[in-house]
């Protein structure tokens, strides 16, 4: 259904607003993506937007979002997003589509089994109360750096033993921003712009270069220090046993476009969605005490299992409502065939955006949805909420793989970090959400203030 908000199209679809010649909606995808998606809820249930000259497709209903994920995966590849993207990650899970994902997805699950999330609830908790340890009370933290610091040294440790050092986190806390911005303004402007001596385009070599080294560094200290066994049971020991159907061994580049992948998807979001939980928990008090209230049952020093963690109800209510309110930005498919997506036939080639955010604060789905409201989850839980409003972790062939880790291990730091501290917001601050690969603050100053004596004693 067209609203009075749409503009004609060729395809007959709801068109968005505000085109430009040649550039189409990339001015508003480049300087207010979330505004300009969040829009399109009320142009209609599938919206057609220009990348530079390319039509594209957003999906604004749950329902057919749902079509989207769920039974049309085989329909579908990565789209545009991810092509760009494969100069980056190579060919991973997150670049992948049809028997070549289901191969891969099936030959990397091993590392995200029970015992897995269990080993990585351990690593978590220790990262983090090493990092509340080395606080001082009363003295400005950067807690958006120390959060991207303390999930890429999770995600290392959990997937690949292995102790990033001051300067790898340095490097990804550098080039991240870099590789992140021109994924994204690849996707949305023309195409050929990659290939121009553009500064932006240099900066991207320099930090495809950076954090390349990093990543073969990390691969041939394991192998060098390895010898003929591989004892540490992990995702890099399985990648480098692995063997096709004729024995061979996986080639080099393969590994490390795997290990790349799940350094970059392992950490950004959940350290995005750790300085979010955070800072929505101590500027609303009555959270923060609830929060408390709840850890305040868990023995001090007690070494946390991922059973432990998810018996919080309250901070895992939390989690579900930092997730909703701070989701990725926008996802891509492409049809592989003609297709009908709600009511809208497609032909083949035609890129669709799925948008967790958009879905997000739809108020149809989330009353008041810019409110941070942990309650929602409380009564109704996530049984009754309409299918495919609330898509954090995707759905169907390529929801998140690392889904229970991220849960399990961001619910962890938060529980040690909230049983040390209470973080004070600094005051007059703006703090901004930035969106790139994922929705996160442009800074996050926040000030450690000491608990009551007996509170501390309690810390986890
Ligand atoms: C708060 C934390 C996280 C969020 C919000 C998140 C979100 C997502 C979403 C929305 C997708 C679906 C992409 C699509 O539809 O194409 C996805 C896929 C993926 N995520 Fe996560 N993720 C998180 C944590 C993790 C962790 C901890 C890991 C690994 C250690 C991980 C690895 C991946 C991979 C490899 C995929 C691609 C899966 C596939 O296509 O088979 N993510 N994630």
């Amino acid at each position: 259904m067209k609203s009075r908000r749409s503009v004609a199209t060729g395809s007959g679809t709801a068109g968005a607003p505000g085109r430009w010649p040649v550039v189409g909606h990339a001015p508003a995808l480049i300087s207010r993506r979330l505004e300009f998606l969040s829009s399109l809820s009320s142009v209609g249930e599938v919206v057609e937007i220009r990348l530079g000259p390319i039509p594209a497709y957003v999906v604004t209903d749950p329902t057919v979002a749902h079509q989207l994920l769920v039974p049309g995966d085989r329909d579908y590849d990565r789209g545009r997003l991810m092509e760009k993207a494969s100069v980056w990650f190579g060919d991973s899970l997150l670049t992948s589509h049809g028997a070549s994902h289901q191969q891969q997805r099936r030959s990397l699950r091993s590392a995200f089994t029970s015992e897995q999330v269990d080993s990585h609830v351990r690593h978590v908790q220790d990262a983090a109360r090493t990092l509340v340890e080395s606080w001082t009370a009363d003295e400005v933290l950067a807690v958006d750096e120390l959060m991207k610091d303390l999930a890429l040294t999770n995600t290392a440790q959990s997937l690949f033993s292995t102790d990033l050092t001051a300067e790898n986190l340095e490097s990804f806390r550098l080039h991240l921003p870099t590789l992140f911005k021109s994924v994204i303004f690849r996707t949305v402007l023309p195409s050929g712009m990659e290939r121009m001596p553009t500064m932006g385009n240099l900066r991207f070599k320099k930090a495809m270069r950076s954090l390349n080294g990093v990543v073969g560094d990390l691969i041939a200290d394991r192998r060098a220090g390895s010898g003929n066994g591989d004892e540490h049971g992990d995702l890099l020991a399985s990648l480098l046993a692995a063997q096709d159907d004729q024995g061979h061994v996986l080639p080099d580049q393969q590994i490390r476009d795997h290990v790349m992948t799940m350094l970059v998807a392992g950490s950004e979001s959940t350290a995005a969605v750790l300085s979010w939980a955070l800072y929505e928990i101590f500027r609303n008090p009555h959270i923060a005490h609830r929060v408390r209230e709840e850890l305040g049952a868990i023995p001090s020093g007690h070494a946390l299992t991922a059973a432990d963690v998810s018996s919080l109800t309250y901070l895992n209510n939390v989690v579900s409502e930092t997730l909703r309110r701070y989701p990725v930005p926008f996802i891509m498919r492409r049809t592989l065939k003609p297709v009908r997506l709600g009511e809208v036939e497609l032909p083949a080639g035609a890129e669709i955006v799925y948008s967790p955010y958009l879905l997000h604060h739809d108020r149809r789905w989330f009353p008041e949805p810019h409110r941070f409201d942990p309650d929602r989850w409380s009564s109704t839980g996530h049984g009754s909420i309409t299918k495919g409003s609330y898509l954090p972790f995707g759905a169907g062939a390529h929801v998140c793989i690392g889904k229970r880790m991220a849960l399990a291990g961001l619910t962890t730091a938060l529980a040690v970090i909230c049983s040390h501290w209470r973080l004070e917001p600094v005051a007059g601050q703006r703090i901004r959400e930035v969106a790139t690969g994922t929705v996160h603050p442009n800074r996050m100053p926040m000030i450690p203030r000491r608990l009551p004596a007996d509170d501390r004693e309690r810390a986890v």
